[in-house]
């Protein structure tokens, strides 16, 4: 693995006077898969948003590749983003969502073409296909001519992946995916993910409660607390020999709560 995709330095972002993020330093590297664990609060999913640009920072610099997603390069200073450059940098990114955000009046497959179309500039029958053959990779082949209220939440939630990934994003960001859906459903999700953290050298970025998960998909966990990275590792490091004695609360909490 090479150089970070993804770095935040010395990132900060609060809400009037709550600090969330404070003066983060965190690092994804390309093909890495990396899971976000920590109490509620912690700045997990801000991590995720500031990514996709739904929300600002107030210090510090997040890169994308190389370049600032926030900021740009004039005469040699950097400036706050304008518009266009937001665009572009937004576009390497996918994101699912715990709530799955499908278009109710679009039938799945068209809820999967259309960005490619609109944003990509792909034909239709081109986006069609790509959508089609994303349903088959998310196992949802037979949906594609349903509207999302005739699908069960992990069906939803798999049209979201798949819906993601059609904009061939470099790095594909997961909010608690299935943090949303009745038990019973979470491990279709969690299969489909699981197998495209396996089969894709794609860059993977989770925020997730299932530890058990996190520990079968990641290449690297990083344990959040209030808005810092207190302790990253293997997942065999993290779970079995975490060195901090917050990440050992943590861990002993939401394992045998
Ligand atoms: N738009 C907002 N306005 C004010 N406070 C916000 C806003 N969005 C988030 N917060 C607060 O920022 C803090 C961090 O939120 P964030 O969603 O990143 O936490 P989290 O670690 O993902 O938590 P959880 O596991 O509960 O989802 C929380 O205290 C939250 O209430």
């Amino acid at each position: 693995m090479t150089d970070p995709i993804i770095k935040f330095d010395k990132v900060g972002k609060s809400y009037g006077s709550l600090k969330v993020l404070d003066g983060l330093d965190f690092e994804v590297k390309r093909g890495e898969k990396v899971t976000i664990i920590g109490p509620s609060g912690s700045g997990k999913s801000t991590v995720l948003r500031v990514l996709m640009t739904l929300e600002t920072i107030n210090d510090g610099v997040v890169y994308v590749g190389n370049e600032p997603l926030w900021h740009e390069q004039r005469s040699g200073a950097l400036v706050p983003a304008g518009e266009e450059h937001l665009r572009k940098m937004r576009r390497q990114l996918g994101m699912v969502f715990q709530q799955f955000n499908l278009f109710p009046h679009m039938t799945v497959r068209r809820n999967i073409a259309e960005a490619p179309v609109k944003v990509l500039g792909l034909s239709r029958q081109d986006a069609n296909q790509r959508a089609e053959e994303l349903l088959e990779m998310v196992g949802l082949a037979d949906q594609a001519h349903k509207y999302p209220h005739q699908l069960s939440g992990g069906q939803q939630q798999r049209v979201g992946i798949a819906r993601a990934l059609a904009m061939r994003p470099k790095v594909m960001l997961f909010d608690e995916p299935t943090s949303a859906l009745d038990p019973e459903l979470v491990g279709e999700v969690l299969n489909v993910i699981a197998r495209l953290a396996s089969e894709h050298d794609l860059t993977m970025l989770l925020v997730t409660h299932e530890m058990r998960f996190a520990r079968e998909v990641s290449d690297r966990v990083c344990f959040f607390d209030k808005g810092q990275m207190k302790e990253q590792g293997t997942p065999d490091e993290l779970f079995t020999a975490p060195r901090e004695q917050r990440t050992r609360d943590f861990l002993k909490a939401v394992l045998n709560g």
